[in-house]
């Protein structure tokens, strides 16, 4: 009886004719403005006006207990009124021969909820389904693909498999990092906004030239799911676009003799990923390369051959960092690689692997074989520095000191090398 009384639902309970022998509050303020004569004893007659069926519906019901009708939707009159509730949800249970249990829901706001969703829905799978050359992605909180739609099959090939991959799957393998694909969320979060451009892949493997622009929610939950919608990426495919700047590009920024950046190429770069550095904070490592005794190759065998040394030194750069690393040629036998996301051990880890690779490959060019070494300085960013000038003089200083120290190998700077550089 206490719980008739206190259930957060109408419950009424009636005879098989529909006699109401118990009722509750709740039942009461939503079947009284429906009834005629101001009583409230009969169901089927409280409801005749909205829901004539259900008397019928009752007594067709042969079976000696079971499940009526669930959670039937009755719209009071006409389809919803200012006052009170606009729609009813009604189940009835049949107990036993002689009883019924009813239980009655004002659903009012949740259909019109349901019905302003459906909309919405209907509204963006439009506008999704006519957007072209853009995908509009959704992605959960980790940065991870939330649901899968039209404009992501037309722009990438990928079909809803991809629904729970992070948003770097459409990157080659090489050219991000879980830390990078996170850096770019939080940018996103600081800022409002990030954008990133650069190779990207479709599903069968073909390449693209991708412009990613990724924006946070508004009116994020702070307690949703980490599931939830929490950003939204669009992804342009631009490959026209940097069709026509690539030949300019290339003048500008790429060394003619190994394809690698310029010096001016790599200060573009560094200056870009050092800002975002200061902005959110990440480390960064700069390693600087320098060919042992390169004099000697010159003089042995000929400047063609040096030439032909130094691509071949580029080319195993290229191969060994990752493409989302900036490597360049800052001028004669000297070369950068800046490493976004990475530390100074990290850095010198891969540097000594270049080492260990270097020594152990011969140039063949023109009848000579040429054998060399190279020495390595190590710096990380710290926020304290001035730019890229500082980041290099401490890289320098390190690399100075590999050279004094006997050559083919890495060293990290350290406070005390600027001691012993003054
Ligand atoms: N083939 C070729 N040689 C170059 C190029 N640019 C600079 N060089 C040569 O690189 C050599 C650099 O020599 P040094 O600065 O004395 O240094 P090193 O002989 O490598 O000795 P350490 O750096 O002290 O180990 C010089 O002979 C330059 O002529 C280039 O584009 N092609």
């Amino acid at each position: 009886m206490q719980f008739l009384y206190l259930a957060p639902v109408g419950l009424v309970q009636a005879k098989a004719d529909g006699e109401i022998t118990l009722i509750n509050p709740i039942s009461a303020q939503l079947l009284m403005p429906l009834s005629r004569d101001g009583c409230l004893d009969n169901l089927f007659t409280a409801l005749q006006d909205v829901a004539p069926d259900v008397r019928r519906l009752c007594q067709a019901f042969t079976a000696p207990r079971g499940r009526i009708c669930d959670g039937v939707h009755i719209p009071l009159h006409g389809g919803g009124r200012r006052d009170g509730p606009g729609i009813l949800a009604l189940s009835i249970v049949k107990l036993d021969a002689g009883r019924l249990m009813a239980v009655l829901q004002d659903v009012t706001l949740q259909v019109q909820r349901d019905r302003q969703l459906r909309q919405s829905d209907a509204w963006l799978n439009a506008l999704l389904a006519s957007v072209a050359d853009y995908a509009l992605v959704s992605l959960d909180r980790e940065g991870r693909i939330e649901q899968w739609n039209g404009s992501i099959g037309r722009v990438t090939g990928h079909d809803d498999a991809v629904v729970g991959s992070s948003y770097a799957v459409f990157e080659p393998d090489d050219m991000t990092t879980a830390e990078r694909a996170r850096d770019l969320l939080r940018e996103a979060d600081a800022s409002g906004w990030s954008v990133d451009e650069g190779l990207r892949l479709r599903a069968d493997g073909t390449p693209f030239w991708g412009s990613a622009m990724i924006t946070p929610l508004p009116e994020r939950d702070p307690a949703a799911a980490d599931t939830d919608p929490a950003y939204c990426l669009v992804l342009r495919d631009i490959s026209d676009r940097r069709a026509a700047s690539e030949s300019w590009r290339q003048a500008v920024f790429a060394d003619h003799l190994t394809g690698v950046a310029n010096r001016r190429g790599f200060f573009h770069a560094a200056e870009l990923e050092l800002g975002r550095a200061c902005r959110f904070p990440r480390p960064v490592a700069l390693v600087l390369f320098d060919l042992d005794y390169f004099k000697r190759v010159n003089d042995t065998h000929g400047h063609p051959v040096g030439d032909a040394v130094l691509r071949a030194f580029a080319d195993l750069l290229r191969n060994t960092f990752r493409a989302v690393d900036v490597v360049a040629r800052l001028g004669g036998e000297e070369f950068a690689v800046l490493l976004p996301s990475t530390d100074a051990a990290q850095a010198s880890a891969v540097a000594r692997r270049l080492l260990a690779a270097v020594e152990g490959m011969t140039v063949r060019v023109d009848g000579a074989a040429v054998n060399f070494t190279v020495s390595a300085g190590v710096a990380e960013w710290d926020p304290q520095l001035g730019g890229i000038d500082d980041l290099q003089k401490r890289a320098d200083r390190a690399l100075y000191a590999a050279k004094a120290g006997g050559r083919n190998r890495v060293v990290g700077w350290t406070a005390d090398l600027a001691e012993t550089a003054r």
